[in-house]
Parts: C-alpha cells; structure tokens; sequence
C-alpha cells in the first residue's frame, strides 16, 4: 500500500513546544511531497484519546493512515483511542517522534530526527505489527495501555517530581549528566525506601524484598534514554519485567553512571528478569507510578499486565514482522 492520505494529530506542547518547530518541517515536506492529510491539534490532557476516536466515527479513506507528532504520551493516547473505537483495526499508526523523552523511537528503531523519520513513514510497504502493554490496576479498577512502560518506585518518583515539584521546562532544561540533575535524582533515591514485591507468573509467586525500581517493559529504554533493559523486544509476544534491588549511594552512583553511558544495570544479584505473556505485580507498601512518563499518585499496587498488538506503519530501522 502507499499511503494516500495522514489524519495527523499533533500535540503543540510535547517536547516542552519543541513540537511546534517539528510539525513545521514536516508540514513542508507533506506540502513539498504533494501528500495531502487532514490537521487535528490535541488542545488538553487526552483531547488525543477522543480527536482519534472522532476520526474512526466518521469513517476513513481508503490509503489513509494516521499520523502521530508528539511524545510517548500523545501515542499512547492515540493508540487508547484507536482501541476505544469503533474499529480498532482501521488505521495503522505512523509516528514522528516530538516529546521530551521520545524512548517509544528509540526502542523501535525509529529515527529522532523528523525529515528521517517521514523517510522511514513513506518508505514503509506494510503494516509492522508491534506489542502493546496492557495494564488493570485491581485495587483502583483502571485499565489501559503502554507502549514504552509501566514503572513502579524510583523512575516513577523521579517523574513525579519532574512533573510536579520541578517545572518540567527547569528538568529538561538539564541534561542527564548534569550534576544538577544527578543531585535531584539522588535526592529522590535517598528519600525512598526499598518495599518488597510480589511477582505472579503462571500461578507461581516470587517475592523480592527490597525493590527499588520495578518496571514492566515492551521494549529496551526508559527514563529518555536509559537502556534498563537491551533484550527486550517490542515484537516478541512477550513482556520484560525488570526488578532492581535498592543499592546503597556507591551502588547507585555506579549504575546512574553506567546508564548515563548507554549501559545496562547488569549486576544479577539485584536484577531480576521475569519474560512472560501475561504477569502480575503486587506491592504492599504506597508507591509512585508512571506509564510512559506520565504520573500516577501513589498507592499500594497490584497490577495485571498483558499485551495486545497494533499495527503501524513505520519501517524500522531494527524489526521486522
Ligand atoms: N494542548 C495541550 N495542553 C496541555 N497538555 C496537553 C495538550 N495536548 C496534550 N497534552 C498532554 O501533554 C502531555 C505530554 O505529552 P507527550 O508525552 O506527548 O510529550 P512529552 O512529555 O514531551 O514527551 P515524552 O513522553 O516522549 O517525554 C500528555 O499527557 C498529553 O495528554
């Protein structure tokens, strides 16, 4: 198939407004290629969920894909949407990665630069089938979708005060790296205890006592950048789940290095690694949340998770079907 016609969503305040600069140069270039498409702007927190659900109530051209530029938060809003919707099957996604933290592009082998990225969208020739998390909290009875991760504990926390304590326009303003930024996370480490968690798989249970970062994960990165995970892989059927002990500051300093470096938190005595389709994690303790980078209150947390498959239309640079 070659795409005819984009339904784009764009999220004007992803990337801290840097989207705005992004869709400017890729709405040349659709003018310049001659691809015709219809303009839709997320205005508020889920206006993504709905604008995509609109699309698919009106019915779609044939040809017609939708278009996605923002962050991992406008994607995971779209795809909610899609799922939401009368037909769930009638648009494959194309993405043109804008946010801060951009980790869903980085784990699907899609370019960060955006004239790149429209390459890879226009040179696609089929759908490329991807996992989807999918999450039901038992205690607060809510349901929904990642595409990147569900994180309980240490990255949750650091989000939250990304999005709350600090301006998050102050956050990006550091880069990873920074002693600034070291010093804020480091903070947040020495505030937080360990709490233990149970891990259910196939009926069978493990508890780990002194948790600190528990994150279910569809593919290698989180955190914007942190590569937690490199075997992970977005098209396998199978959901990562990675649960890392508290390490004391020295041992915290060495993994914060190793990840600002690109690398993994190897140590096997306080990293576990549970594959599975479907798996639960329980907590017993109040804990933050995040999915894909966006927060949720703390709580005590059990949490069933799954995956799902969306298509989309992306030629990855890593995967294939
Ligand atoms: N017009 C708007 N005004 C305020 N918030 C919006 C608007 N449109 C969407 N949002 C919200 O913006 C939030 C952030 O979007 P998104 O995750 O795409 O960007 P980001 O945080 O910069 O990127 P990333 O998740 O890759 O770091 C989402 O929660 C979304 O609901």
């Amino acid at each position: 198939m070659q795409v005819e016609f984009f339904y784009v969503i764009y999220n004007p305040v992803a990337g801290s407004g840097n989207a705005t600069a992004t869709w400017k140069i890729i709405a040349a270039e659709l003018a310049k290629r001659g691809i015709p498409y219809e303009l839709f702007e997320s205005r508020y927190q889920r206006h993504t969920v709905q604008l995509t659900q609109q699309i698919i109530s009106r019915g779609v051209r044939d040809g017609s894909v939708l278009l996605i530029l923002g962050g991992d938060g406008t994607l995971n809003e779209a795809i909610t949407g899609l799922k939401l919707s009368s037909n769930p099957k009638a648009l494959p996604i194309a993405y043109i990665p804008a946010g801060s933290g951009n980790d869903f592009a980085r784990g699907i082998g899609l370019s960060r630069k955006p004239i790149e990225a429209l390459d890879q969208v226009l040179a696609t020739t089929e759908p490329l089938h991807l996992d989807i998390g999918t999450y039901t909290e038992v205690y607060k009875n809510r349901t929904g979708y990642f595409v990147n991760n569900f994180g309980i504990g240490f990255d949750a926390a650091v989000v939250n005060a990304a999005n709350h304590a600090m301006s998050k326009k102050v956050l990006n303003s550091f880069s990873m790296g920074t002693t600034a930024y070291i010093a804020q996370v480091a903070k947040i480490l020495l505030k937080r205890r360990a709490f233990p968690v149970t891990v259910t798989i196939d009926g069978k249970s493990e508890t780990i006592p002194d948790a600190y970062i528990c994150t279910t994960t569809n593919h290698p990165y989180f955190g914007g950048g942190v590569r937690i995970l490199p075997s992970a892989v977005p098209n396998d059927g199978e959901l990562d789940l990675i649960v890392v002990d508290r390490p004391n500051l020295l041992g915290f300093a060495g993994q914060a290095i190793q990840s600002i470096m690109g690398r993994p938190i190897k140590n096997p005595r306080t990293r576990h690694h549970f594959r599975a389709r479907s798996l639960e994690v329980m907590t017993d303790s109040r804990q933050f949340a995040q999915i894909d980078g966006e927060d949720w209150t703390e709580q005590r947390f059990r949490v069933q998770f799954g995956l799902t498959e969306q298509d989309f239309w992306i030629k990855s640079k890593t995967l294939h079907n």
